[in-house]
């Protein structure tokens, strides 16, 4: 038997006016014009889709392209200009959050005045009290009135309060990445049990790991129209394709023509460099661009666990160099190494490296991180005078997301083959 469907999107289109001047839209209210003063956006053109119950659903897409507008009409925060939205069951939504708290309240008066306001009665939210106090972790500060909290402390409650009213469907939109990265893995974990209960999830995010580890289905939107739905894994890879598409450059990896990435960052299609990365060393060397390749030839920060991806750095010598090492590291967000290599340890030797020369060095490995985020360091070092010296390090140049539908137990996956043999006794 079909489950039943919890949330049927109709043909649903919401256009703003978006006028050349204020005095236009004035103008147009008081009917002192026939002419149309406005020019039509589109934030969402004609969309059709059905969520059922138990159901993980992601949806995806671009800036833009309306991801947040089609959750806020679904809880109700935003009306379409046309079609229409039907949701049978009671809705928690991670989206504006603490939209209803009282700023001169405590944390706790805030925690009932919610709680009444989505239909529970004082006995309900007592019962519910100490996971929620439990969950947002903000100690005495639950006394004090909200405005005194900092944003981290306001969240935490917002998040403890939405998620343990106990909805029967859940709408996320990015609220999963609030906070540090403890309170995150404890709103991830209480996303798992939401699962398990087989409770139905709606869920925005620009987080591909998260998608593909937790959603049975994706929608993938494209400037306001739906352009596809399916696995996460079919929905992921039309994304790159279309991001790739939307810069539309050569991806060819083989291409010599190789910009520079301070110059020019023409030929990276979606890669992503960290504006604020941490740069130091006496610049003998110098690391003048660097990228991640996927396994289909693109530039990406994105990679797929199991896949064959490449890392591609290239170093300019200002002076001569004797016996140059090129490395690079990946850490997790929490800030531990997790693995590196360099080309000392590859024994790869770097052949030209007198004054003005400039080298090329690509590392191809299989993915074999757990999915998640990840930050990749690049370095050049090496002896200059008989010393050590560090020439150029990159910190944290920029992140990459590992692609997982399953993960196994610690950073790495051993990536083991098992085999299975059971005898039955008689
Ligand atoms: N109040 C508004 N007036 C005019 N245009 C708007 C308004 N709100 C949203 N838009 C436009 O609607 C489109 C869809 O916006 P929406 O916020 O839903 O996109 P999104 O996919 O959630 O983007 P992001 O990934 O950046 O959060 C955008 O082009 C946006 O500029």
């Amino acid at each position: 038997m079909e489950n039943k469907k919890v949330i049927q999107v109709k043909d649903l289109t919401k256009m703003y006016k978006l006028y050349d001047k204020p005095s236009d839209r004035l103008k147009e209210a008081l009917g002192l014009t026939r002419k149309k003063l406005y020019k039509e956006h589109y934030a969402l053109h004609d969309v059709n889709f059905d969520i059922y119950e138990g159901e993980c659903v992601g949806i995806i897409g671009t800036n833009g392209s309306g991801k947040s507008t089609i959750l806020k009409i679904i809880t109700g925060v935003l009306t379409p200009t046309a079609g229409e939205v039907k949701v049978d069951g009671r809705i928690s939504a991670l989206l504006e959050l603490g939209a209803g708290f009282n700023m001169e309240y405590s944390g706790l008066e805030n925690v009932y005045l919610n709680g009444t306001m989505i239909g529970f009665s004082k006995e309900e939210i007592d019962a519910r009290l100490n996971d929620i106090l439990e969950f947002a972790d903000i100690g005495d500060f639950i006394h004090q009135p909200v405005k005194t909290y900092s944003s981290g402390m306001f969240v935490r409650l917002a998040f403890a309060v939405a998620i343990n009213i106990d909805p029967e469907i859940l709408v996320v939109d990015e609220a999963l990445s609030v906070g540090d990265v403890f309170f995150q893995a404890k709103c991830y974990h209480k996303f798992e049990e939401f699962k398990k209960q087989g409770k139905t999830i709606l869920f925005v995010s620009h987080d591909l790991g998260s998608v593909s580890k937790y959603c049975d289905r994706v929608i993938l939107l494209n400037k306001g129209v739906k352009m596809d739905e399916g696995s996460p894994k079919q929905m992921v890879d039309l994304y790159k394709q279309l991001l790739v598409g939307q810069n539309p450059v050569k991806q060819n990896e083989s291409d010599s023509t190789e910009q520079i990435v301070a110059e020019d960052s023409e030929g990276l299609g979606d890669f992503q460099v960290n504006p604020n990365m941490l740069e130091y060393g006496s610049r003998i060397a110098e690391i003048t661009d660097f990228r991640v390749i996927d396994d289909k030839g693109r530039c990406s920060n994105t990679v797929e666990k199991g896949s064959c991806f490449k890392i591609r750095m290239k170093v300019r010598f200002n002076e001569e160099i004797q016996e140059p090492i090129m490395a690079y590291t990946f850490k997790n967000i929490q800030g531990t190494e997790i693995t590196g290599t360099n080309t000392m340890y590859e024994n790869a030797k770097i052949e030209h490296s007198g004054k003005g020369d400039i080298c090329t060095v690509t590392f191809t490995q299989n993915m074999n991180l757990q999915g998640g985020e990840y930050l990749l360091s690049f370095g050049c070092t090496g002896y200059k005078n008989g010393d050590f010296t560090v020439f150029h390090r990159l910190y944290d140049a920029c992140n990459i997301t590992v692609i997982s539908s399953k993960n196994t137990v610690g950073f790495y996956d051993m990536d083991s083959k098992v085999e299975v043999r059971c005898e039955e006794q008689v």
